[in-house]
């Protein structure tokens, strides 16, 4: 198997999609993994509205068609009547990963005390990891990437962290990161030696 990984980004807003506002969804998922990923990667994009059969459709593709390993989605998961990316996701896995919206809701709890309103969730379809990050485009990075203290030091680990073993399990590229951005955790009989 080729070590690129495809990953699905995926904008889920309703003004951004009709053009009220320019979308900073896609750019800022694309700016973060661009910084965080060491191994070779390439990026699938959708902007779409919040519209349930529609997000359904679009991981789906991205998925059995596509083949991505990761998708990563951005915006409606909170408690607004059009907010369904929660529910759209939930549809189309296999397994769900409550780990990831347990610790994002935590984490964002750093940064805003309306985290809690936050659903989002991550689920396993075929050999894909869907997840779930909020609208706000300052929230990629902050879930992502966690929290450094003053001194650098890692204050709270963002959930990207487990990201690349759990694709290892799924069957999917292995994943290399940059550790001033975030460290890949992996069990040590999992760690692939360095090339060169
Ligand atoms: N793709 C985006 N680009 C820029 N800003 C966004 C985007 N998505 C969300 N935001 C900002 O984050 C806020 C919260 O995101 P949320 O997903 O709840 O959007 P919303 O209020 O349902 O509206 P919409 O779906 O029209 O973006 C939005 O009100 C907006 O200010
Ligand atoms: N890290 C982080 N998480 C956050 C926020 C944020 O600004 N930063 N905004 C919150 C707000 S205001 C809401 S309503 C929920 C749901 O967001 P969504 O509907 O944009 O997906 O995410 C929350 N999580």
């Amino acid at each position: 198997m080729s070590d690129e990984i495809t990953i699905g980004l995926v904008s889920i807003s309703d003004r951004a999609s009709d053009g009220t506002y320019e979308d900073q969804g896609i750019p800022a998922l694309k700016d973060w993994l661009a910084r965080a990923l060491t191994s070779p990667w390439r990026a699938e994009t959708r902007l779409i509205p919040d519209e349930r059969p529609m997000i359904e459709r679009t991981l789906v593709d991205l998925v059995d068609t596509v083949g991505c390993s990761l998708i990563l989605t951005t915006g409606g998961t909170g408690p607004a009547v059009r907010d369904v990316t929660p529910e759209a996701t939930l549809a189309v896995g296999e397994k769900e990963m409550p780990g990831f919206g347990e610790e994002m809701r935590r984490i964002s709890l750093n940064f805003v005390p309306t985290a809690i309103l936050s659903r989002q969730v991550a689920v396993i379809r075929g050999k894909s990891l869907i997840v779930n990050l909020p609208g706000q485009p300052k929230s990629i990075r902050e879930t992502l990437e966690g929290l450094r203290a003053a001194d650098g030091s890692v204050a709270h680990v963002g959930i990207f962290a487990a990201i690349p073993y759990c694709i290892d399990l799924i069957g999917g590229p292995y994943v290399e990161t940059d550790e001033a951005v975030i460290k890949a955790f992996r069990p040590k009989n999992a760690i692939r030696p360095k090339q060169g």
